[in-house]
């Protein structure tokens, strides 16, 4: 089984999970930075009381970690800038034209070259010399890159989650809450896209909004930052970062030719029982809203066309680890405990797959499933941007890596475009409020020393690159009958 001759394979990591871990290389402007380190919320429970600063070091260590990702034959990483690096400090001051339609959406940010230059002068030259060092390093081995601008924390000017909590978010700045959050979103990808245009192959302007906006105000017990309950909230977060997204597509175009996409939380929606046509109103509400609004502008739920939306959507990037599973009950959908995210860690599902560490089902079937049904959906080109599993044995991890890749390639063989698939991840990484107790390495790291110790699925994962596919002599571990 081969993969084409340029397919992308390799590994996704994020700034505030994999940076710090070396002394002097914290970053503490960001909400996350503070949410983590709040007493209340590690008294309560809702985070870990692990540090990102007891981190893999990535900041520091990422040669030695780009050495190991070429001896495992990677040859694509995708990799993230954190906002809260480059500007410590707000950049209102620096204006651009913004122009609104009749109900007051953005429909326009101009961030021009003045402004840019601008945004240079308060942004942070040794963040910015340091990333485009690191990125560099990976890029001159002859290596590719995907450069995701946004995966989750916000500097602290833009939003103060304890403070959100406190005293509301209409007394405290409120992130995503607050529509200027998208004005100087646009801003940053610009200067991003202006400094760093040459190191990556795509951009991705976010990694999984709908994390952000269902955990920041809906499931609010996952620990994440502002954990404030409301669907209003919510919704004018997914509001907010929808416009975001179309405004920084539309201002990196200015300064890159190279395609810029969306990385998204997908599961694998079943239905075990019940009307069809009702779940898939149901998946289309909850599953495709985002990415039918900034590809077809409009949604089962919007359904008047927004002109400043559609047609921003160059590639897809997929986030798959599990499904979710429904029953139809007098038209609502139920969702069945024991399958797909709510199994229970090391158990076993109601179909007798293995469950991880994390509680969630192995069930590669799904990411075939999921691709064709994108695929068929968008028309665009795929990446599997993380696939991955939380398992500090290591004994899931081999055939889980091989089931899912075989799905990828399954797909792939029946001509749909599924360009990658990048493991989440390499090394073991800050899990946000699971802290450092989640294990979705293919190396596992000693947090004391630093040091990374290869688990016996960076082998197998070393086979299937080096490959380009899975050799005949590890179909065995493949899952899937
Ligand atoms: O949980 C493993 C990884 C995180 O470390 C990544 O930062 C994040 O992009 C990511 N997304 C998902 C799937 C959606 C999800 C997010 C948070 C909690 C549960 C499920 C799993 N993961």
């Amino acid at each position: 089984m081969k993969f084409p001759k340029d397919f992308m394979i390799g590994y996704s990591s994020s700034p505030f999970q994999f940076e710090a871990g070396i002394p002097g290389s914290e970053d503490p402007n960001s909400d996350w930075w503070v949410w983590v380190h709040d007493p209340e919320n590690t008294a309560a429970g809702l985070v870990s009381g692990d540090f990102p600063e007891n981190g893999p070091g990535y900041w520091n260590l990422n040669q030695n970690d780009h050495d190991l990702a070429e001896k495992l034959g990677v040859n694509t990483i995708r990799v993230g800038v954190e906002w809260s690096r480059i500007f410590p400090k707000p950049t209102f001051n620096v204006k651009v034209p913004v122009e609104r339609d009749e109900n007051g959406s953005i429909v326009h940010v101009d961030v021009d070259d003045k402004a840019v230059e601008r945004l240079d002068e308060l942004a942070n030259k040794e963040a910015v010399n340091h990333y485009v060092e690191m990125y560099k390093d990976w890029v001159e081995r002859g290596r590719k890159l995907i450069l995701n601008l946004y995966h989750w924390p916000l500097p602290l000017w833009l939003h103060n989650p304890i403070m959100v909590r406190r005293m509301g978010p209409d007394r405290a700045p409120s992130g995503w809450l607050n529509e200027e959050s998208v004005v100087e979103f646009a801003k940053y990808a610009a200067y991003i896209a202006w400094k760093m245009g040459e190191l990556p192959v795509m951009w991705s302007t976010m990694n999984e909004p709908n994390v952000v906006y269902e955990q920041g105000y809906m499931f609010v017990k996952g620990g994440f930052p502002p954990g404030y309950l409301s669907l209003e909230a919510a919704d004018k977060a997914r509001r907010n970062m929808i416009q975001a997204h179309a405004r920084a597509y539309d201002n990196i175009k200015r300064f890159s030719k190279k395609p810029v996409g969306l990385i998204y939380a997908f599961q694998w929606f079943e239905l075990l029982e019940g009307p069809a046509e009702v779940f898939d109103k149901f998946k289309s509400s909850k599953l495709y809203y985002f990415t039918d609004i900034v590809s077809k502008g409009s949604s089962i739920i919007n359904v008047e066309y927004r002109r400043d939306l559609a047609n921003r959507l160059d590639w897809l990037g997929v986030n798959y680890y599990s499904r979710l599973v429904y029953k139809i009950v007098d038209d609502k959908p139920i969702i069945l405990h024991g399958y797909g995210f709510l199994c229970t860690p090391g158990g076993i599902s109601p179909a007798e797959n293995p469950c991880s560490d994390f509680g969630w089902e192995v069930y590669p079937e799904g990411l075939y499933l999921l691709l064709k049904e994108l695929y068929n959906r968008y028309g665009v080109d795929l990446i599997v941007t993380e696939n991955g599993v939380s398992d500090s044995r290591d004994a899931l991890r081999p055939a889980y890596l091989v089931s899912h890749v075989y799905s990828v390639w399954k797909a792939a063989n029946e001509g749909i475009p599924v360009k990658g698939y990048l493991h989440w991840s390499l090394t073991d990484n800050y899990e946000w409020a699971q802290g450092f107790r989640q294990k979705f390495g293919l190396v596992m790291v000693d947090f004391k020393t630093k040091k990374r110790y290869l688990r016996p699925s960076a082998l197998v994962f070393r086979e299937i690159a080096t490959h380009n596919g899975i050799p005949d002599e590890l179909q065995h571990l493949t899952l899937i009958q």
